[in-house]
């Protein structure tokens, strides 16, 4: 426990100015920023070994670049750290994360669009490919980008009378092969084709029916389940739980390092197609208007 202490504690001095004092004793608190300010907040808790990575970009926790960079580092960090458990949820009331930021591909700057994919891909292959044992505490809506963090980890606990599911469709745009296979590899091949076809977002409800979610619990008890369940977790003898991972996950994360730059490039094509501009134009106009009613 203590090494792990010591370890949180030199994260902090290589990271200076990024970081906040320890404010519990045995539990170690980092906060890593990039351009935005305080948008993660990342507790190592030095006696489980166990990170909690709390989203908090308001309104939303939608993924623009900087957050996508904040949270890739974050997770470099933590896996260089040899963190044992990741609980990942969110600060934002009532959202989990919104999926992509939709203004980094309405009207692109086409370099940052490719820059902004790869740290997408990025971020993927770190929590997909993560050795940590990973959990997902669901405490608010989770369409599209926010569904693929979820399912990228390796157990969902969500709370009721929320939204989840990859409802690009939806939107005009195509979820791509390894946002098909992450999911594929939790609810199966006929399932995700209905959900993608049709862009389902489903409810709590309809999400654990389907597997998509493991375990619902009442709001206030999302991160305590997460944090039960991470036990179990980490009684399994650590080299034997990442290989069975690994072994579940590795072709899938082989596909995309293969392919990263073709994805890129299929990606920034697909973007920049007339009418896929117009569609993600007409949804944001929708999302504005819903907005605007509410105040
Ligand atoms: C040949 C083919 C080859 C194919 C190759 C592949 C090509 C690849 C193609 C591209 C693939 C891209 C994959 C995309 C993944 C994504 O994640 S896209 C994003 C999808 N997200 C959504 O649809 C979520 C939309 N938002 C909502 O449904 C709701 O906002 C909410 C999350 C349920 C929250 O609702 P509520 O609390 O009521 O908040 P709102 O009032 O709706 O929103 C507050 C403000 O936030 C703005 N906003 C919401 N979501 C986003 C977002 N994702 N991006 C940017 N901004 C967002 C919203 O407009 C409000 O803004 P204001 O009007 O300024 O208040």
């Amino acid at each position: 426990m203590a090494t792990l202490w010591t370890r949180g504690i030199q994260v902090c001095r290589a990271l200076p100015r990024l970081c906040t004092a320890p404010s519990v004793q045995r539990r170690t608190s980092v906060r890593l920023m990039s351009t935005e300010k305080d948008n993660l907040l990342v507790d190592v808790d030095s006696k489980t070994g166990v990170a909690t990575m709390q989203m908090n970009r308001p309104p939303v926790n939608s993924l623009n670049l900087e957050f996508l960079t904040s949270i890739s580092i974050a997770l470099e960090k933590l896996e260089n750290e040899k963190c044992r458990g990741l609980i990942l949820t969110s600060d934002v009331p009532k959202i989990f994360c919104a999926g992509l930021d939709i203004l980094e591909m309405y009207q692109p700057d086409v370099e940052r669009l490719q820059v902004f994919w790869r740290s997408l891909q990025d971020v993927w292959l770190r929590l997909y490919g993560s050795k940590m044992a990973t959990i997902a505490a669901i405490n608010g809506h989770s369409p599209a980008g926010g569904c693929l963090l979820a399912t990228c980890c390796d157990y969902r606990i969500m709370a009721p009378n929320y939204t989840i599911g990859l409802n690009e469709t939806q939107l005009g745009i195509v979820a791509p092969f390894w946002f098909r296979d992450t999911m594929c590899g939790v609810i199966g091949h006929r399932e995700t084709e209905h959900a993608l076809t049709l862009g389902i977002m489903y409810s709590t409800e309809e999400a654990l029916n389907i597997k998509l979610v493991d375990k619902v619990v009442p709001q206030d008890k999302v991160i305590p389940a997460a944090q039960e369940k991470m036990k179990q977790y980490l009684k399994i003898p650590e080299v034997a739980r990442q290989l069975s991972k690994d072994l579940m996950r590795r072709e899938t994360v082989e596909k995309l390092r293969l392919r990263r730059e073709d994805d890129v490039a299929a990606f920034k094509n697909f973007a920049v197609r007339e009418s896929v501009q117009k569609s993600l134009g007409m949804y944001l106009e929708m999302l504005k208007k819903k907005s605007q009613q509410k105040k």
